[in-house]
């Protein structure tokens, strides 16, 4: 058995002895889907004290897991309780960790083992870190000088402890150097100290504050001084500065010593963001997403546990690290719905957030230009403190928004752009400045169909079209991702040269731009590229730096984006987020994208303008971004809301059953409503088939349930769970506790 520094510091000795026909036991919950922790019998008389992290046998293999609670005395034979194997010498999981764990599980109906699993998705860091080994001076200098070996002594003749890599690039020679001067004696090999990540300076690079951000950041700063739970809606127009602000807060936070946590929606591409946190800090915060190698994971998901790590950007699964002493969160673009997860845990980051904070006892700023419904609501009914920024940093006036109506002024046949949203681009160009052209539609078009049969390309394993990606001469399935090289001939009538491309995608825009203005150098930004991040950062980049002129993006452009010399954003579909039916955010999700993408033009000069092409120039969503009015717009949608009692006035849960083949999910579904426990003032709707009805070979059914605010939703759908007949076959359930997607 291994004990290590955090152990040793925290194992205490169980004095009190179990009776005969008793035996001491130790509660472990497993990272798998499992519910309750299972009892193990301590290592040697020793009971290892909560949150410490056990390799345990479980079935016929090992596991890690972690001590779930305190040691008691249990009326079991010893025979019958297997003994843990093994204490890992790891910080334990803090308190407030496990309690995080316990909230979530109960919120989302999730079995424990799988948040547990969420918060030790780093299994490098449960092995022993291996010792690394660097070069320093020794001995007399070598028989045979050459001028890159002096180079490296010269380098090393401060006695310093470097890796070779590092000792390499300091000489500008290669390693092989750096071998022969240790063979030959004058460099020797030692073990040399882990790395320790960089402390962000608070003092580094303040800011001057224009005097609406100071006093916002004063209250950002005032929450963090104060300690304790707090949330703050910092609610800024785009291009207000509220990174700048925020910043602040972080400062006031590092200054105190604590942990920070910046949750991000795409952090794969906020290269820009990070080098904005290394001006102001000094140095770059640590990085957590999906596309981190599995060393660096187990090394930062270490940091952050001992409390090295002082500031980590991350993307949603960031609030599962074990943080030792996290003194803010900030969730920025708090509205995104990239924080919602749709698979295994469905949770949602931003309110997980807040109830980090308040386990936690520190505060959460939620940042945004175009908060949820949910946080305004939150905000007007005074649970969080509003802080709001009503200009834009450096006194540029916010875009001019237009509609241009389609039904009066439609593109040329085969064409996307209207006349009056091509000559807006040619003057644009004209003025030396950057045009933007957004569909949030990936590929070529969204669907192909054979003029002779009428045939239209499907998914055999979904019931969606395929999308066509011309540039890789392929139709793919955006739900499962199944691929098929574009057909010459129809794959139903078999008649050639009858396939046509109808609607279209970033792609076919990008295509008429060429054709329209060949000469201008164009970028396409589409989430479809982003397999190779450094690509897209460097597409980003060039469009930062002006190089390209027309940008063709998907939602991806919308993001947190600053492009000095950008001044057109043109919407080409202002309608194709609107047309989400039975999605009560539809109308919500469509005002924060158009204010988002068109917030990124005229940021640093006045006199950006947004056009949005739509045949419904008089729906009250176009209305309120042509006027501007985002009050009356929030008023609106809050009192619709509140009247239909959606969320944030009542809660809703989804239950999706599906199955392999269609009777077997609808069958169950059908009895699984029959078996909804009476309740007076929960409404039980469906099933009813899901507007996407085969996903993955997989035919679905949807059922929501809807319910007032103050009504225990989660104790309802577990009483109607331990009623519902037992699911059998290819039948599987899923319960979505405040879902955001209905498809
Ligand atoms: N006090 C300041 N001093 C110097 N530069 C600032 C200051 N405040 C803001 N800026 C600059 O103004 C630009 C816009 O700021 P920022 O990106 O933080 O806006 P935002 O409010 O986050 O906007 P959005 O919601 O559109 O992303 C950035 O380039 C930022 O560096
Ligand atoms: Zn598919």
């Amino acid at each position: 058995m291994v004990t290590g520094p955090y152990q040793a510091a925290q194992a205490r000795l169980d004095l009190e002895e179990p009776q005969e026909g008793q035996v001491r036991a130790v509660p472990v919950l497993v990272p798998l889907a499992l519910e309750e922790a299972y009892d193990y019998q301590p290592p040697e008389g020793e009971a290892p004290p909560p949150g410490t992290f056990v390799r345990v046998p479980l079935g016929s293999a090992r596991r890690i897991g972690v001590v779930w609670g305190a040691a008691r005395t249990a009326d079991v034979a010893p025979k019958k309780l297997k003994s843990i194997i093994e204490v890992l010498d790891v910080p334990a999981l803090p308190a407030v960790s496990r309690r995080l764990v316990d909230w979530v599980a109960n919120y989302t109906l999730s079995p424990r083992g799988m948040v547990l699993k969420m918060m030790m998705s780093a299994p490098r860091a449960f092995e022993p870190e291996g010792p690394r080994f660097g070069y320093r001076a020794a001995g007399p200098p070598p028989d045979r000088m050459t001028p890159a070996r002096e180079k490296v002594l010269n380098v090393a003749a401060d006695g310093a402890v470097r890796a070779k890599a590092e000792l390499a690039r300091e000489a500008g020679v290669s390693a092989a150097v750096i071998e022969g001067l240790a063979a030959a004696g004058s460099l020797i090999r030692v073990e040399m100290p882990p790395p320790r990540p960089a402390l962000p300076d608070p003092e580094h690079a303040p800011p001057e504050l224009a005097p609406e951000q100071a006093e916002a950041a004063g209250k950002l700063i005032d929450a963090v001084r104060r300690g304790g739970f707090s949330v703050c809606l910092l609610d800024g127009v785009t291009g207000a500065g509220k990174t700048e602000v925020y910043f602040e807060a972080v400062a006031a936070a590092l200054a105190r010593g604590q942990q920070v946590l910046i949750l991000l929606p795409e952090i794969a591409l906020t290269s820009q963001f990070l080098d904005r946190f290394a001006k102001r800090f000094g140095c770059r915060p640590m990085e957590w997403h999906s596309a981190m190698g599995a060393a660096e994971r187990g090394r930062i998901w270490r940091a952050v546990a001992k409390g090295e790590a002082r500031a980590v950007a991350g993307a949603r699964s960031a609030l599962f690290l074990p943080f030792a002493d996290l003194g803010l969160t900030v969730v920025d673009e708090e509205h995104e719905q990239s924080f919602k997860q749709e698979d295994y845990v469905r949770y949602q980051a931003r309110d997980v957030a807040v109830v980090r904070g308040k386990l936690g006892k520190h505060p959460v700023i939620l940042s945004s230009a175009t908060p949820s419904i949910e946080s305004v609501v939150n905000a007007r009914q005074g649970r969080y403190e509003h802080v709001r920024l009503t200009s834009r940093y450096a006194g540029a006036a916010l875009p001019d928004i237009r509609a241009i109506d389609l039904r009066a002024d439609p593109p040329e046949r085969g064409r996307w752009l209207s006349p009056a949203l091509v000559s807006a681009v040619r003057d644009t160009l004209a003025a030396d400045k950057q045009a933007l052209l957004f569909l949030n539609r990936r590929g070529y078009a969204p669907l192909t169909l054979c003029r002779a049969c009428g045939y239209r390309i499907e998914c055999p394993q979904c019931s969606a079209t395929l999308v066509e990606h011309r540039a890789r001469g392929k139709l793919t399935c955006h739900h499962c991702g199944f691929v098929l090289p574009r057909p010459g001939d129809c794959p139903a009538c078999g008649v050639s040269g009858k396939l046509v491309p109808c609607g279209p995608g970033v792609e076919r825009v990008a295509e008429e731009v060429a054709e329209r203005f060949p000469d201008v150098p164009a970028a396409i930004l589409s989430s479809d590229f982003t397999t190779n991040l450094s690509e897209v950062r460097e597409t980003i980049a060039r469009i930062s730096s002006g190089k390209a002129r027309i940008v063709i993006g998907t939602q991806l452009v919308a993001k947190g984006h600053h492009f000095p010399g950008l001044a057109l954003v043109g919407v080409v579909d202002g309608d194709l987020s609107l047309a989400q039916g039975g999605d009560p955010r539809a109308a919500e999700r469509t005002f924060q994208l158009m204010q988002q993408v068109i917030g990124r033009a005229g940021r640093e000069e006045s006199g950006g303008v947004g056009l949005i092409q739509t045949h419904a120039p008089d729906h009250p969503v176009m209305r309120a971004l042509i006027s501007g009015d985002r009050d009356t717009f929030l008023a609106r949608e809050i009192a619709a809301r509140e009247a239909a009692v959606l969320p944030p006035f009542g809660r809703l849960a989804a239950i999706i059953v599906s199955a392999g083949a269609k009777p077997e999910a609808e069958r169950y579904a059908q009895a699984l409503a029959k078996a909804a426990p009476p309740a007076a003032r929960i409404e039980v709707m469906g099933p009813a088939e899901a507007p996407l009805v085969l996903i993955r070979g997989r035919y679905r059914y949807r059922l929501l349930v809807k319910a007032p605010r103050n009504v225990d939703l989660q104790a309802f759908l577990r009483a109607w769970m331990d009623r519902a007949p037992l699911a059998k076959g290819s039948v599987r359930v899923i319960i979505d506790v405040d879902p955001y997607s209905f498809l």
